[in-house]
């Protein structure tokens, strides 16, 4: 994938007038550190370039490789949706999910959530009903399934650059930065067996970050995971650009960073709320949860 830092936050900082110290200052930088990001000699830590972001108001899919801001066009949408193992599991499901939301699915164990996103990417199939993705979902659908899928065989940076590889990542400096941000670094030259289970979907959750997507589909991303990561890795998903649904009962995130919650009750969607209404009644997501939630 070009990066095209350089250029974009030459064109950014041109469009909002602000000199390259008048941006240092904003940024808590040297103005020399602004001249060799806009020159290409370094590029900025995924703190740094957070925070570009929310100074430009743009995503960070729009600040590495220019990709159009965000689109509040609908990417996916799910007609009547069934699917059935030993008995009926998703029932009547009907969905328009738009290119910029933040959605939780929330609902009981067993309820049908993992089942959905695996007949989403295509591991199941439905047994009736319609999915229609407005995206090509071989290059913008990225994953963190429930159970990991990674090549226990290879070392952790030898598995990065085969997914790197083949999925195009946003560059070489930004997957370091994650690697560093996740303390994984450290076990770059480890056998991927060798991991914790923590480092292990760490490691997961990296690789489906690390190229743009039209859509993220998370499957309880931060569980086992030490908090300074959960709070970082909300933070970047917040700044990336596509919609993002994600299975978590991470109350506190939901409301810091999601935008619409969806209650999966015994296989159908019993709610399909947006967070901001939510908070006008002065509830908290897990508050709502609870109250709806319950049989
Ligand atoms: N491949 C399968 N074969 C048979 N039954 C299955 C299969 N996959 C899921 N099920 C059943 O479908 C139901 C829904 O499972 P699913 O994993 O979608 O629930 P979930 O809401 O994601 O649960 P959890 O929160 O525990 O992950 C469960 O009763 C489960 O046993």
């Amino acid at each position: 994938m070009k990066n095209v830092f350089s250029s974009q936050l030459i064109k950014l900082r041109r469009q909002r007038n602000f000199s390259q110290g008048a941006l240092a200052n904003k940024m808590f930088v040297s103005r020399q550190s602004i001249s060799k990001w806009e020159n290409g000699e370094s590029e900025p830590s995924i703190d740094k370039l957070i925070d570009l972001s929310d100074v430009f108001n743009v995503d960070l899919n729009y600040l590495l490789i220019g990709k159009n801001k965000i689109s509040k066009e609908i990417i996916l949408k799910i007609d009547s949706l069934y699917k059935s193992f030993n008995k009926p599991v998703l029932k009547n499901i009907n969905l328009k999910i738009h290119g910029n939301e933040r959605i939780a699915l929330l609902g009981s164990n067993g309820t049908g959530k993992s089942t959905l996103f695996k007949t989403l990417i295509g591991i199941e199939q439905p047994d009736k009903g319609k999915i229609t993705y407005n995206f090509n979902k071989h290059k913008n659908l990225n994953v963190m399934p429930q159970q990991d899928n990674l090549i226990n065989d290879l070392k952790v940076n030898e598995h990065i650059n085969l997914s790197s590889a083949i999925n195009k990542s946003y560059s070489k400096e930004l997957t370091n930065n994650l690697l560093k941000k996740f303390n994984l670094f450290d076990n770059k030259n480890d056998y991927v067996s060798s991991l914790s289970g923590g480092q292990k979907r760490k490691l997961s959750l990296l690789i489906s970050v690390i190229r743009p997507s039209k859509l993220l589909l998370l499957d309880e991303p931060t569980v086992g995971m030490d908090l300074d990561t959960i709070d970082f890795f909300w933070r970047y998903i917040d700044h990336i650009g596509g919609a993002v649904i994600t299975i978590t009962h991470d109350f506190n995130q939901i409301d810091k960073f999601f935008s619409r919650v969806i209650l999966i009750k015994n296989g159908q969607i019993s709610q399909d709320a947006s967070v901001d209404t939510i908070h006008s009644h002065n509830q908290t997501i897990e508050q709502w949860y609870r109250i709806m939630n319950k049989e």
